[in-house]
Formats: structure tokens, C-alpha cells, sequence
């Protein structure tokens, strides 16, 4: 990531923020499953590799005619038809992976620990404190704009009483996590982005405190949190030690539109775009 910016970041080149951020966490994905990059450096296979994955997640989260009628379960081809659509593809995909792994042809490339280390310490940071407040920074971020408002959703295994509502038995259940990290009644000004609410703070995102929910709660909870919050750091980290960043034609920060967009998941309405600048002190190496 840092190498494609230092790259192409002459000139004052606008960079769209939300496609670097999603190949390089889909790349550290991949570089743990298959020991390579799914996103090249070239980035000419970008649109070819989005296309498929929003494709694969569109289809496996968007409700199908049996969710809503379970009457129509035997006899919902369309839905039935679609799964075996995802699975054949994603078959071709692993075919793939094992024939080039057979082959030995060397070209793997792994991203190991130490690649990790030398960005981190070669150039002498987490700083206790800096860590602390990016930790807060994101914790807040992830309250404010939750990536999975609804979380996943939950079936009733039987009848059951929450507060004063009837569960039937067999009901699909969206819990709004959305509503919950940003409700008043729980959270002071809480449809403002203030990241000291955390600082000297045992809020965490483990699933013991219902208030804060990003990576769901209970048994089925994301059992990625702690790989996806180091990442963010590590991402964020490198954006922020690396560059200094400006707004397209000298914009003021201030007039930024954050407003979101409830897609497959909850993300910004419009993309952040935004013009790095090597630090000065990295321009020669
Ligand atoms: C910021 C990043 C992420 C967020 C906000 C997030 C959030 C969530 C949420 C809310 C759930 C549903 C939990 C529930 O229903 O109680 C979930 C499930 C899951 N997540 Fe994540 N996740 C993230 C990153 C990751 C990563 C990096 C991985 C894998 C490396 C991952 C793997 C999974 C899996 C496998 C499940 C399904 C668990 C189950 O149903 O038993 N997630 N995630």
C-alpha cells in the first residue's frame, strides 16, 4: 500500500481512499489463506476482482424468497440455483490456487511477520501514547459507523419472551446495533465523533458490553475482530506515518460530507478521495 502511494502520488494525484483501504486488507486476507496478493500492484485486475467479490457478497447476504415465505423452501429453485452459481465460481477460484501451488513455479510471494515489523519499527513507531489514541480513534469510528448496522441475523429456536415482546419460534431477528451505539439515552452526545470517550476506558469491542456491539456478541460473534482491529491500526498507522494528506484543490477538512450509505454493509456515501504527499523525510528512501 505505502509502496503503490509513494508511487503514484506525484503530481498531486487524487487517491480514492475506500478502493486502496479494500485491496489492501483484501490482499492481507488473501496473503493468510493463499500466501499471495489478490489485488495487484498494477492494479489492472482491480475492477475484474471487485466485481467478483461484491458479486459473492451481494448474493450470499440478499434475502432469498424462502427467508420471508418458508413455505416456498422445497420449491425456491431460484435461491437453490444461485448457491450452486457461488459455489461452482468459487470452485474455479480454489482449482485455480492448486494448480499454480502444483505447479511450484516459485512466484509466491508470502507476506511474513517480519515484512510487518520492518514498517513498525524500522521507522521507530507505535509510541504507547500514539497507540492509545489510534485504538480510540478507531473504537469511536466503528460506534459511529458500525460496518454491520443489523449485525447478522438470528432465527428463534423456540418461543421466547424479550422485555415485554413475543419471539415466535422460527422468526428471523435483526438485532440494530446501529441504533444501540448511537442511542442518547446510552451514549453522551453520541451522534458526535468524540474518540476520548475511550481514552481511560474499559469499553471494549470483545462482546462484553452490550452498548458496543461492531463485532457482534455471544457465541457467533466475529471471530476476526482482533486480526480486522490490527489491521486498521497497522493500515492507518502506515497512511497517517507515511504521507501528509490534503483535500483535492486545497478543500477544507471541515466541509468533508461523512454522511453513509447502507449497502452490503454500512459505508461512506460518497468515496473519500484525497491527495498524499511523502513526508519529508521519507522522499529520498
Ligand atoms: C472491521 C472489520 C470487521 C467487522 C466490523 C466485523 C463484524 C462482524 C459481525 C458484526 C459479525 C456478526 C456477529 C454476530 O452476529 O454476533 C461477524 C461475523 C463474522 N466475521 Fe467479522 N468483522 C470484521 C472483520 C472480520 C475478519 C477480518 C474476519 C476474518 C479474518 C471476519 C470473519 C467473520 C466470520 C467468519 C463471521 C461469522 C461468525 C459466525 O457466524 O460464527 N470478520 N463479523
Amino acid at each position: 500500500m505505502v509502496g503503490f502511494l509513494r508511487a503514484n502520488c506525484k503530481d498531486g494525484n487524487v487517491v480514492n481512499i475506500e478502493d486502496l483501504v479494500y485491496a489492501t486488507f483484501t490482499n492481507i486476507i488473501s496473503n493468510v489463506l493463499i500466501s499471495r496478493d489478490l489485488f495487484g500492484e498494477g492494479e489492472s485486475n482491480y475492477e475484474k476482482v471487485i466485481g467478483f467479490l461484491k458479486m459473492v457478497i451481494e448474493k450470499v447476504i440478499s434475502v432469498n424468497l424462502s427467508d420471508v415465505f418458508p413455505v416456498f423452501k422445497r420449491v425456491d429453485f431460484w435461491s437453490q440455483g444461485r448457491a450452486m452459481g457461488i459455489y461452482r465460481e468459487i470452485q474455479m477460484i480454489w482449482d485455480d490456487i492448486i494448480k499454480e501451488r502444483r505447479g511450484g513455479d516459485g512466484a509466491i510471494n508470502p507476506t511474513t511477520p517480519q515484512d510487518f515489523f520492518d514498517v513498525l519499527s524500522g521507522h521507530g513507531f507505535p509510541d504507547d501514547q500514539i497507540s492509545i489514541l489510534l485504538t480510540a480513534c478507531i473504537k469511536e469510528t466503528l460506534r459511529l459507523h458500525i460496518p454491520g448496522p443489523f449485525s447478522l441475523p438470528r432465527q428463534a429456536t423456540e418461543t421466547c419472551k424479550v422485555n415485554n415482546f413475543t419471539i415466535p419460534k422460527d422468526s428471523i431477528v435483526l438485532v440494530n446495533a446501529w441504533a444501540i451505539q448511537t442511542d442518547p439515552n446510552i451514549w453522551e452526545d453520541g451522534t458526535s465523533f468524540k474518540p476520548e470517550r475511550f481514552i481511560n476506558s474499559k469499553i471494549d469491542f470483545k462482546g462484553a458490553h452490550f452498548d458496543f456491539i461492531p463485532f457482534g456478541a455471544g457465541q457467533r460473534m466475529c471471530p476476526g475482530s482482533n486480526a480486522a482491529i490490527k489491521g486498521v491500526q497497522l493500515v492507518v498507522a502506515s497512511l497517517v506515518h507515511y504521507f501528509d494528506w490534503s483535500l483535492p484543490n486545497g478543500e477544507d477538512f471541515s466541509k468533508l460530507d461523512l454522511s453513509d450509505r447502507f449497502g452490503t454493509t454500512l459505508k461512506k456515501d460518497k468515496p473519500l478521495c484525497l491527495v498524499p504527499r511523502v513526508r519529508e523525510k521519507y522522499v529520498a528512501g
